[in-house]
């Protein structure tokens, strides 16, 4: 008798165990659904949204965190210019969100770099970590530029991504190599990028990427706020001084110092800004004239009148040493060279 009881119990238990578990399975399942747990959620919308590409928008939903209109995620630096342009930093943004957007309309960006003469070097450890950090999930395509094809190792890009060299002939001074890349970059958009790609992103060959960069940077137009010139009052920028240069900027005017090694937009933005700083240098080459910090100095000059809509911070374009309070995140850093040897 004892043991038929203690038989029954035992089973019931068993039975308790179990039905205990279905509950608790169902529970968090709906949690998972509604987006109220965490845990679940972050499993969930990890495995609906990585890296693949969708542009049906019922066939997924993302769940992130809401936004707190109280708790400004950034409060040591701006983040919205006077023209409402972001600033971009670290912290500011949702991946989350602006993957699923720039999914929907299965953008395709390219970006340019140009390696001519003893640049070659740098291409190899730019396009491996562009492979790790660079719009992960969405579709890529390299423009390599060079003067020697052979020179540039065999790199194999992923799935989706492609790695396109394109010859060009070099230019005897340094000066001109990085200064005719506004020329190549514009006359290659009229021939091919403006049907390939959506957007373009033109960068330094001598720079790798040492953290993500994904879709926060694409608009319209962007350009990155040098290192060096972040807290620094317009007329201590190194525009150029000169006015009868086309760069010519006066001493009250100049929002941001922008790098010359990092900027790009939508392809038809790219073609206006190129067209406008070759423009400007061939002027200025007709009277003898080059502008003190080169192409640099035509796009400060470009930006000053014709805004970019994003601005980068300074981790886009961060220097091989140095810190920051500002800067926690350095995203794309410039790669130590012996100027004297490698512009030789
Ligand atoms: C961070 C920064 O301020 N960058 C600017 C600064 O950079 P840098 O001093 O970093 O100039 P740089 O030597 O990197 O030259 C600019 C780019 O031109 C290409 N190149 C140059 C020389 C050469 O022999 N072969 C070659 O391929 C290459 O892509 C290189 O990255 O000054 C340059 C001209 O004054 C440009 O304005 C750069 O954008
Ligand atoms: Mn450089």
């Amino acid at each position: 008798m004892l043991s038929r009881k203690g038989n029954i119990i035992g089973k019931a238990k068993k039975w308790i165990i179990l039905i205990s578990f279905f509950i608790l399975f169902s529970f968090t399942w709906y949690l998972s659904k509604e987006g109220k747990c965490k845990l679940f959620t972050a499993y969930s919308s990890w495995t609906c949204c990585s890296h693949k590409i969708y542009n049906d928008v019922s066939s997924y939903r993302i769940v992130y965190d809401q936004p707190n209109p109280f708790r400004p995620p950034k409060t040591s630096f701006m983040v919205l210019t006077p023209w409402l342009a972001p600033i971009i930093f670290d912290g500011i943004y949702d991946l989350k969100i602006l993957n699923a957007q720039f999914h929907q309309r299965d953008v395709r960006i390219g970006l340019t770099v140009f390696a001519v003469r003893k640049y070659n070097i740098f291409v190899k450890s730019l396009i491996e970590t562009a492979e790790k950090f660079f719009m992960a999930g969405h579709k890529v395509n390299y423009y390599v530029f060079t003067d020697d094809v052979s020179a540039i190792p065999k790199i194999t890009v992923k799935e989706g991504r492609s790695l396109v060299i394109l010859k060009i002939s070099g230019y005897e001074r340094w000066q001109d190599i990085t200064m005719r890349h506004m020329q190549l970059i514009r006359d290659y958009i009229d021939k091919k990028l403006i049907t390939e790609v959506d957007y373009l992103a033109c960068l330094d060959a001598d720079m790798k990427f040492t953290d993500d960069v994904e879709v926060e940077i694409l608009g319209d137009l962007f350009g990155v706020i040098h290192h060096g010139y972040i807290g620094k009052l317009r007329e201590q920028f190194t525009n150029e001084r000169r006015n009868d240069s086309e760069a010519y900027i006066p001493v009250d005017e100049g929002d941001f110092y922008y790098t010359g090694c990092f900027f790009g937009g939508s392809v038809t933005e790219v073609y206006k800004l190129t067209n406008f700083c070759h423009n400007a240098m061939m002027a200025d080459k007709a009277k003898n004239i080059e502008a003190i910090w080169h192409d640099e100095s035509y796009l400060n000059k470009y930006f000053l009148y014709h805004k970019p809509t994003k601005l980068l911070s300074p981790e886009y374009a961060w220097n091989y040493y140095g810190s920051s309070d500002v800067v926690k995140r350095k995203k794309i850093i410039h790669v130590h060279k012996d100027y004297k040897v490698i512009r030789d």
